[in-house]
This record gives C-alpha cells, structure tokens and sequence, in this order.
C-alpha cells in the first residue's frame, strides 16, 4: 500500500492513545463523596495500580471504569474512543473490557470451562476450546473444567474469573483485589502468571489493591489514593524512594515516625541531625525511617560520639530480622526515641546489648506536619 510522505510521518510521530484514559471522575454515594476528582491513564501494555486504605474510593474508580456504576462525572476513553461521558455510557458488555470483580460472579449454571469460553464469542469451536483450555492450564485449573462454581474453592473461583477475564486477550483488563482469596503460596505463583500473561498480551490493565508489595509487584506505575483523590502517582522506585508525604512513605511498610522542628536548615533528633532542605525555621516537622535504613554494628568505645541503642526485643521474621531499640541522643540521658530497625538475615542481639546505629540518608525522609 502507497502512503504519502505526511502520512507516514504522521503514523510514525503519532503516539497510540491510551489503552484507558479517566478524565476528572467524580463520584457521590448520597452526601458521601466517593472520588474526587481522578484522573488516570493506561498506556497499551501498561500495568497500572490503584493503591490506597480501605474506603478511599478506588474500588469505586473500577466500577466506573467497568460500567458497573454509571458515570456521573467525568470521561472515559478506551484507546481514544469516549465511551463514558457526555451523555455516551456503553454497557460494560460491549466495553471489551476484562473484568475481575469481588461480586462479578462466574455463572452458576455453567461449568468452569463454559464460564472461560463465554467470552469466546464468535470464535470458531474449536478455537475457543484450545483459548480456554490453554488460560485454565495458565491458573491452574484445567484439572476442574468440568466442575461448576458451587463445587470450588473461593480462590479456585477467583482464579477461574482470571482465566475468563483473559481469555478474549481484551485490550483493558480491570482487576479488583484479585488474589484475595488466595494462600500466599498460590497468590505469589498465580500473581506471577498474571503478571507474565498480561505482559505477552499487551493488555493494559488497571488494578485495585491496599497491598503495597502487591502493588509493586505488578505495577509499572502506581497511583496511591487517600480521600477520593490520588496523592501521588509514579514508578514504584520513584513512589518508595521519592514519597510526597508521610502517608504514601508509611503506605510502603512500616516506618520510624520522630517529630521534631527545623532549626538552621535541620532537625536535631536522638538519632542524629538529619538534614531538612527547603523547609522553613521552626517548622514542625515528622522525620519518617524506615526500619531499613537502620544499620547497626556492636557497640564499641569508637563508637562513644555516635547515636547508640539499647536493644529491647530482636525477631527473625524469615529473610530480615526485625530488632526493638531506644535510642538515646549521644551525651544526654532524658531524650530518647523507640526505634524499629529491620535488618538481613539472622541477626538477634540480646535484649539490654547496646548497639550502634547508622542511618541510610537516602531512605530517611522530613516532612512539614
Ligand atoms: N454502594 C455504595 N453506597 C454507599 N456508599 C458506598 C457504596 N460503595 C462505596 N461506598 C462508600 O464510598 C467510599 C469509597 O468506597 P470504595 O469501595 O470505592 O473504597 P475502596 O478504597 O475500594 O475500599 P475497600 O478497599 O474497602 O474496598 C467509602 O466511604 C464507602 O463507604
């Protein structure tokens, strides 16, 4: 096929629209104010999470984005294309939408691999056989394509509403929370399978989780909700290293909260001076440690002008060991702060050891209160 040169350049500087694109949704249940405002877009290929406490509006955003709750305010475009706003609502059947929903059950009266062929419309018989035999193999399941929903486990179905998600290799896969209901073990094998499918597919999908490692996990770019609004949006790396306020840091395991006040451009603490840049004197602020960024060492007499510890209680949680301190200000008595340091390994000094303590700069945030 002949293309003139201006369209040619066209198609080659033209970047693809988003897979889904969601403009100022606004979403109000009575008084309540469910979304406020979200704007989020999924590149072609793109995983991206909704992060964010119980109750912040994301499940919400989902439904929206599904059709399952009408459109109140806001647009919805699925690769250009409005398909929610302005008086336009498509149904979400016709949306080609991939949906796994708490509430959006399998069919009853079908059995598990009818459920996965549903989809399948307009595909040859034997085609469609072959998709939902191969995406039952790819959770597991091929063992029950002759099993009705009644007769399988929570998980089993959940993993089943997967593989009828995926089936059709929708453009958009929309998944609510989708490992809820499944052990740890099944959840990091099947979430590690989903991850790979949707990757070969191409699919973008948007994601609903409360579970920061979930998130980061599967998420090229996590947007982290609090209030109906997102707070902050970014790679994983950029959310961690980077978080805008002690919320999205604490939202990414626990953290060291010491409050303190900037005095000559820092905050004294027992832990040391910790460099507060950009925030004004006598500004109130929390300095936030995660307990990885504690390193500790023996106590020695080197050590004498140093921030030291006294170990209350050590824990090995598996990979990392997870030692309870007090710490007190180098020279002073009556100043001391509890502190949590999370460190590889096995390493579980006595309770009353005295340890020295060293702070990652890099993972060591201030925040003005
Ligand atoms: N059908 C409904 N009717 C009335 N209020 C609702 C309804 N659904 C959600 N809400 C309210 O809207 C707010 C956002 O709920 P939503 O389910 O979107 O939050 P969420 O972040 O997904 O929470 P969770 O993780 O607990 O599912 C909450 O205050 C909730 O109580």
């Amino acid at each position: 096929m002949y293309l003139s040169a201006m369209t040619a350049t066209a198609l080659k500087t033209e970047p693809a629209p988003p897979a889904l694109q969601l403009e100022e949704i606004r979403h109000r249940y009575g008084r309540v104010l469910a979304v406020d405002g979200v704007s989020v877009s999924v590149a072609p290929g793109e995983v991206l999470c909704l992060l964010g406490p119980s109750g912040c509006g994301k499940t919400t955003v989902l439904r929206i984005a599904a059709g399952l709750e009408p459109l109140q305010e806001g647009t919805i475009r699925l690769s250009g294309v409005t398909i929610a706003g302005g008086g336009v609502e498509v149904p979400p059947e016709r949306r080609g939408v991939g949906l796994v929903f708490q509430d959006y059950a399998l069919f009853p009266h079908l059995d598990v691999l009818d459920n996965v062929a549903f989809g399948l419309t307009g595909w040859p018989a034997a085609d469609r056989r072959a998709r939902a035999d191969e995406v039952l193999a790819l959770v597991g399941m091929n063992d029950y394509a002759h099993a009705f929903p009644h007769e399988l486990s929570g998980g089993q179905q959940q993993r089943v509403a997967l593989a009828r998600a995926l089936a059709p290799r929708p453009r958009v896969v929309l998944l609510d929370e989708p490992y809820s209901g499944l052990d740890a073990r099944l959840r990091d094998r099947v979430r590690d399978e989903v991850l790979h499918i949707l990757k070969a597919s191409g699919s973008a999908c948007l994601m609903v989780t409360h579970d920061s490692e979930e998130a980061m996990f599967m998420a090229d770019r996590i947007a982290v909700m609090r209030d109906g609004r997102i707070v902050q949006e970014g790679t994983p790396v950029e959310l961690y290293c980077e978080p805008v306020d002690a919320f999205v840091a604490s939202f990414f395991g626990e953290v060291n909260r010491i409050e303190g006040v900037v005095h000559g451009g820092a905050v004294e603490t027992p832990i040391g001076i910790i460099p507060a840049r950009g925030l004004q004197e006598d500004t109130p602020v929390t300095v936030v440690v995660r307990p990885e960024a504690v390193s500790l060492q023996p106590w020695g007499p080197a050590y004498a002008d140093d921030p030291g510890g006294v170990v209350e209680q050590a824990r090995l949680l598996g990979r990392t060991s997870l030692v309870h301190m007090t710490v007190t200000a180098p020279g002073q008595t009556d100043w001391s702060v509890h502190l949590h340091a999370r460190v590889p390994g096995v390493y579980l000094p006595r309770p009353g050891a005295r340890v020295r303590i060293q702070i990652d700069p890099a993972q060591t945030f201030v925040f003005a209160d």
